[in-house]
């Protein structure tokens, strides 16, 4: 039974290439299927009560002898039988099914799109974040209540989003009735311009409806949004709309409202509304305490020695301090050696400079693409080729030559040793769809302001 509930996604995934489902019709069929239980071969999976007047059969339909063979070859069971529920169907419990309601709340957190590992617990507090992580947690745990909207600020890779994602999973965990929502200011846009695009009424309601009825929503970036028109305007209905509601709203940016510099006064001012907590740079104490943290997560061992090393020499940036204690993990690993003092100096030689500029290379602009799009530049320089990798690699392309005009042949160098035509092609390929996707170009921009936040 668990192995179907476990994999589920897995299947509802599988369907979709080995059938060539398309985005649409998956989304309206596919994913909001739900096993209820498995009885031995009899599998039981729920069709949300909306879909009531053609649901059941058209799914059955077309979709059960699809998922009954994924299951089988995904899951080793000999033989399965599909049966479709409609939700308002189900029997009646006085025990709580705890898989299916296990996959609804889950479905809660996947709406809010949180980081699992984002929590209070993990969040290491230290005298750079403890305002913020105070206001954080009273926000928290009376949202709309203390401080509406919460501002929280700093520096690249400090701690925002991680605290912002605790709010959200804190709240909920303890109001199983409260709709989060977690959207970087990318996504908003990115989603409104689309929407505007699709160019009809019901598509601007669904999107008003999408963010006017929840209970928190945090918007991370936001300078991002600073001097887009139409994201700015609608941003401030939702705002307004929120705020009037009584619903909390937590923003993170990378400076405080007072200082951002072409922001209107109708924002500034509500920004302030609220509370305004910053994040600094984190001591020597609390890049210690991170880094044990670290340790500890990862069932680590490690000579105090190499931990005051990485802290000692690893002093702007958490992101980049949890970058260097992995790399000297991961060189530990592939040398099959003892994690020593030596290897943690050779792992880290070229991050360790000390007093060195910071300069642009193709491999930073690789980084930031990657955690930009949630993969890894290993992803980006291997030999995947699904969407999901090739259009960062290719973005990755292009924004080498752009930002920093490298050689074909180093870029192909820097993505695991690709041609030049390879290279030049996918070059081509951003700037084309630059030409008629809006989306893209608003990616491309921020992606240009996070690896040069001066340029
Ligand atoms: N106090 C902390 N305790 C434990 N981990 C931390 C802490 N602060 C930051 N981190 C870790 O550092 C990494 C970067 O943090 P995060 O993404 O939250 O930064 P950010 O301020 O949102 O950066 P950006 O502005 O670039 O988006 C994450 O992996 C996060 O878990």
């Amino acid at each position: 039974m668990d192995a179907v509930i476990e994999k589920w996604e897995e299947i509802l995934q599988t369907v979709k290439s080995e059938y060539e489902v398309t985005d649409v019709p998956f989304n309206t069929w596919l994913k909001p299927l739900k096993v209820y239980e498995v009885d031995g071969k009899l599998i039981t999976v729920v069709v949300p009560s909306e879909q009531a007047a053609i649901g059941v059969n058209y799914i059955s339909k077309r979709y059960k002898i699809p998922l009954q063979v994924t299951i089988c070859v995904l899951t080793g069971m000999e033989e399965c039988e599909v049966r479709f529920v409609l939700e308002k169907d189900l029997p009646k419990k006085t025990e709580k099914n705890t898989s299916y309601d296990k996959q609804v709340q889950d479905t809660r957190y996947e709406e809010a799109h949180l980081n699992p590992k984002y929590t209070f617990d993990t969040f290491v507090v230290g005298s750079n974040n403890k305002f913020a992580q105070a206001a954080a947690l009273a926000v928290a745990e009376s949202p709309g209540d203390t401080y509406n909207p919460l501002f929280i600020y700093g520096g690249a890779g400090l701690g925002k989003t991680h605290l912002m994602h605790s709010i959200a999973h804190f709240i909920l965990e303890h109001d199983e009735n409260s709709h989060v929502l977690y959207v970087t200011s990318e996504e908003f846009t990115n989603e409104l311009i689309e929407t505007i695009r699709n160019g009809n009424n019901t598509a601007m309601s669904k999107f008003r409806e999408k963010y006017r009825n929840i209970d928190v929503l945090l918007v991370d970036d936001i300078q991002f949004i600073i001097g887009k028109e139409s994201t700015q305007e609608e941003f401030f209905h939702t705002f307004n709309s929120l705020h009037s509601a009584k619903k909390q709203i937590i923003i993170s940016s990378d400076k405080p409202p007072k200082d951002m510099e072409i922001l209107e006064e109708r924002f500034r001012s509500r920004f302030e509304w609220g509370l305004i907590a910053d994040i600094t740079l984190p001591d020597y104490e609390t890049r210690m305490a991170i880094l044990h943290k670290n340790e500890e997560m990862n069932g680590y061992n490690i000579s105090e020695d190499v931990i005051k090393y990485i802290a000692t020499n690893i002093k702007s940036n958490i992101r980049e301090l949890e970058g260097a204690f992995n790399k000297v993990m991961a060189g530990a690993k592939l040398e099959k050696k003892e994690v020593t003092l030596e290897l943690a100096e050779q792992a880290l030689k070229d991050i360790i400079s000390p007093d060195e500029k910071k300069v642009i290379t193709p491999e930073y602009i690789i980084s930031v693409v990657a955690e930009h799009y949630g993969v890894t530049p290993a992803d980006l320089s291997g030999n995947k080729r699904n969407s999901k990798i090739v259009m960062p690699r290719q973005v990755s392309m292009y924004l080498c030559r752009e930002i920093i005009s490298t050689p074909l042949k180093n870029i192909g160098k820097a993505l695991g040793n690709r041609d030049h035509t390879t290279v030049m092609h996918g070059i081509e390929k951003i700037e084309n769809e630059l030409q008629n996707d809006d989306n893209l170009k608003n990616t491309i921009d921020i992606l240009k302001k996070k690896i040069n936040p001066q340029g």
